[in-house]
């Protein structure tokens, strides 16, 4: 089921990332800190009355050099384009502002719900000065303080009442989707072309929630795929869309609807920081990964350079030691055939389940070869384990002290996972947990 979409606009400084923080809570993903990888808190999933949606900070996506009004212009467009609910957020120590009026004229245009949200009311002796916001023609204003806390549960009762009703499955279970992310210019489009080839293409516009994302369906052996928001790669047109942080949205939100993503690199240009930063994204959300060398044609080789390249990725990408990597050229279309065997294997690794049994033999193995160290003269011991999720594969230790469980042995126990199960293409999660 596709979640909703939340988007906050209004102008700057009056809060909209101090109420992001606050809907979104700490939510702690797959991998709390991957070392280079620098989170953009623009986006993030977040749950209300246990109603899931998606949230963006529209606030946190600058426009170049854009002047002011630009600015807020454009964000409050992305929030219409992206969002199935806007919350338009106004501050109310300072009453109705004309950058406000600005906002307000931009989100009338679209019929998308607006809820108005009166920020900065942190004592209810302030309440009355809301009123005033109602000129601005979007109902009922909500008095919250993102700072303190407060209101937001009426807020958020009213966000979630506008969510679209019945919004339908998006895609079969058997049928695997897929994305490809990277910065501009590596090949992404041209090897959805190679991908597609004299295939007949059938592209569904899908209604509800994903406004604006264009997936292609794909039959390769008998097996049905799809290609997550091909249109999203090809989108140009509007101002904002050539922004990185719209572009970074744009990946989030097609990774997230992926069972698994490509990260795809250019072979000619190597490996740069932003190559970095949208490897973890794929990461972080705990999709299955393939890395794609695209170009491989352009460059020279002899037969180190596989290997040389292969050992750069490894020291870039440390994070995703278990993504298979795919060398080839969508321009001769010289090994795309390679691809979708790998994407096969990922999403079956992602999805495995192993058998109780089998899992705690192998862990009490590892366990026994190689006894977890003593901590100020505890040692961790290990009970049991039980796989409780797929995709990724997720596994709960129960132990005695789960603070016992240091990093370099939840790494050693993976590791051995990884040894008897493959899972190669997937991350893979371990939760230590006191035995009741
Ligand atoms: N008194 C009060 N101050 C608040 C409240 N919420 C946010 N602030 C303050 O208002 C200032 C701006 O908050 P931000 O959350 O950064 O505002 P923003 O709208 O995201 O700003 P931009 O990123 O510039 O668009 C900060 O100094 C916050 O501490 C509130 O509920 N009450
Ligand atoms: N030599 C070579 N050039 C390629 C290959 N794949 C793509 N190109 C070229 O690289 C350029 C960019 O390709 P696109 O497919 O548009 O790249 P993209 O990643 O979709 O780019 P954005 O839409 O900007 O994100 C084009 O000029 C392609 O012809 C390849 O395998 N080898």
């Amino acid at each position: 089921m596709p979640k909703p979409v939340v988007a906050i606009v209004g102008r700057p400084n009056v809060g909209k990332s101090t109420i992001f923080n606050r809907i979104v809570g700490e939510r702690i993903s797959i991998v709390e800190d991957i070392p280079g990888v620098t989170r953009d808190r623009i986006y993030s999933s977040a749950e209300w009355l246990s109603k899931e949606f998606n949230i963006i900070d529209t606030g946190g996506i600058e426009i170049g050099d854009a002047p002011f009004l630009a600015q807020i212009r454009h964000q409050a467009e992305i929030a219409i384009d992206e969002a199935d609910v806007i919350v338009f957020i106004a501050n109310g120590l300072e009453g109705v502002t004309s950058a406000d009026e600005e906002v307000a004229k931009i989100l009338y245009r679209s019929e998308k719900p607006v809820v108005l949200g009166i920020n900065k009311v942190d004592n209810p002796e302030m309440r009355d000065q809301i009123y005033d916001f109602y000129a601005l023609g979007f109902g009922e204003p909500y008095p919250i303080s993102g700072s303190h806390g407060l209101g937001l549960g009426d807020l958020l009762d009213a966000v979630i009442a506008n969510f679209p009703a019945n919004q339908s499955e998006e895609y079969d279970d058997e049928i695997i989707k897929f994305s490809l992310i990277g910065r501009p210019n590596v090949g992404k489009s041209s090897l959805v072309n190679a991908l597609l080839g004299e295939e007949r293409v059938i592209v569904s516009d899908i209604a509800g929630t994903t406004r604006d994302a264009i997936d292609t369906m794909y039959k390769y052996d008998g097996r049905e795929y799809v290609i997550i928001d091909t249109a999203g790669m090809r989108k140009k047109g509007k101002v904002y869309e050539t922004t990185e942080k719209y572009s970074v949205l744009r990946a989030l939100r097609a990774i997230e609807r992926s069972d698994v993503v490509l990260v795809v690199l250019n072979a000619e240009e190597g490996i740069i920081e932003q190559d970095k930063k949208i490897a973890g994204y794929a990461h972080e959300a705990g999709k299955a990964v393939v890395i794609v060398v695209n170009k491989w044609d352009a460059i020279e080789k002899d037969e180190k350079t596989m290997k040389e390249f292969e050992e750069k990725i490894k020291a870039h990408f440390l994070f995703l030691n278990y993504a298979p990597i795919v060398y080839l050229s969508a321009l001769t279309k010289k090994r795309t055939h390679t691809l979708i065997p790998m994407i096969d294997l990922a999403s079956e690794n992602h999805a495995m389940r192993v058998p109780t049994n089998v899992l705690n033999d192998v862990i009490m193995d590892a366990v026994a070869m190689n006894p977890a160290p003593a901590d100020k003269g505890v040692r961790l011991k290990i009970y049991y384990v039980t796989q409780v999720a797929v995709k990724p594969p997720t596994f709960v230790v129960f132990v005695n002290e789960p603070e016992l469980m240091h990093f370099s042995y939840e790494r050693f126990l993976e590791n051995r996972l990884r040894e008897a199960f493959g899972f190669e293409g997937t991350p893979i999660k371990l939760i230590a947990r006191a035995r009741k």
